[in-house]
């Protein structure tokens, strides 16, 4: 997870310079996890949620008053608009507030949304890994493991747990430009667990389904609307064209809390668009790298949706849902949606 509440003090470990820098910050104000949600110092879907809700959590046990925390709440739900988690996440702690003894409540209620993601992800693992046949070579994008999630990750998890069964698969890692969080991260991961892994650049993938050495394509999301499109990292859409061209199956696999009930499709789902800087060059532990020229105007959409028509699997914690699923209302609430507010 790369996150821990120690003694009071909320430390994360600060993503943006790994793998080559492994630095552990201390978050003590609400502005400082903004920055750090922002910067990708925590990110994934699932961890920027339980990240802001342990930092809400720390601020109630120091004393904060309830106005003090609402507001701090709809800050936090601010920070990054694309993936769903976070929204949700305030939701509850806005929920856990109604009790009469609010701050245990709403203490507790960060604290479950960290437990409960580490459950989630290993029933992701489990359900997906049950897709995969052995020898099975897997192209995934961006990073979805425990880096992005409080347990072992949602696409990711899927892989570690088909790992771990022995099926002897492969992955074809997307480096994923612009901030390479699979180039970075997802190759630090796999290769800590001894996953056989090959790094590519993003423009690779479609020669290599061409070439018929991708056997399926398994990606994380940052929200899902009820329909089954599904946000994800810029470039998951290509993925998911070139694999519908080439009959390769494309799963999506996430959690119910990346749901979004009120989301009916994905035209409705807000891209954040990041700053230019992050096109130009490459800033990391190497220092910022610009190879562009420095007034080259960019277009640096950190999301896309790809459509649930090119979507073949949605391995969710209640289990895998096709197509005639989720048409059947399978991603309503009710169904793999569970009621957020339980
Ligand atoms: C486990 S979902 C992770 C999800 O979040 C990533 O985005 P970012 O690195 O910008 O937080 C990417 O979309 C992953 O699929």
């Amino acid at each position: 997870m790369g996150l821990a509440v120690i003694d009071g003090q909320l430390e994360l470990l600060d993503q943006s310079q790994l793998p080559q820098v492994e630095r552990w910050l201390a978050i003590d104000t609400i502005p400082a996890m903004v920055e750090a949600i922002q910067a990708l110092r925590v990110r994934g879907a699932p961890l920027i949620a339980i990240a802001a809700a342990l930092m809400i959590a720390v601020r109630a046990e120091a004393g904060d008053d309830r106005e003090t925390l609402l507001d701090a709440i709809e800050t936090l739900r601010a920070a990054r608009p694309t993936a769903v988690n976070l929204s949700n996440a305030m939701d509850v702690l806005r929920q856990s507030m109604a009790a009469t003894d609010w701050r245990a409540a709403l203490v507790e209620a960060a604290d479950d949304l960290a437990d409960g993601d580490v459950a989630l992800c290993e029933a992701i693992g489990d359900h997906g890994a049950a897709l995969i046949a052995p020898g099975e070579r897997i192209l995934t994008h961006c990073n979805t493991g425990g880096l992005a999630t409080a347990g072992i990750g949602t696409a990711l998890g899927v892989l570690r747990r088909a790992h771990e069964q022995d099926k002897g698969i492969a992955v074809w890692v997307d480096e994923t430009r612009p901030l390479l969080q699979g180039g970075r991260l997802t190759a630090w991961e796999l290769g800590a667990l001894g996953v056989p892994y090959t790094l590519i650049t993003d423009n690779m993938a479609a020669a290599l389904m061409a070439r018929g050495q991708v056997d399926r394509v398994i990606v994380g999301a940052d929200r899902i609307a009820v329909n089954g499109d599904a946000a994800n990292k810029i470039g998951t859409y290509g993925l998911a064209v070139a694999a519908h061209y080439h009959g390769i199956p494309f799963a999506v696999a996430a959690p119910y809390t990346t749901l979004d009930p009120a989301c009916a499709s994905g035209d409705l789902i807000e891209i954040e668009q990041r700053a230019a800087a992050e096109v130009r060059g490459v800033a990391g532990a190497a220092g910022d790298l610009c190879w562009a020229p420095a007034d080259a105007p960019v277009a640096n959409p950190a999301f896309d949706v790809t459509p649930a028509a090119l979507i073949t699997h949605w391995i969710m914690d209640a289990g895998v849902f096709d197509r005639a699923d989720v048409a059947n209302g399978a991603l309503a609430t009710g169904g793999a949606a569970k009621s957020l507010f339980q």
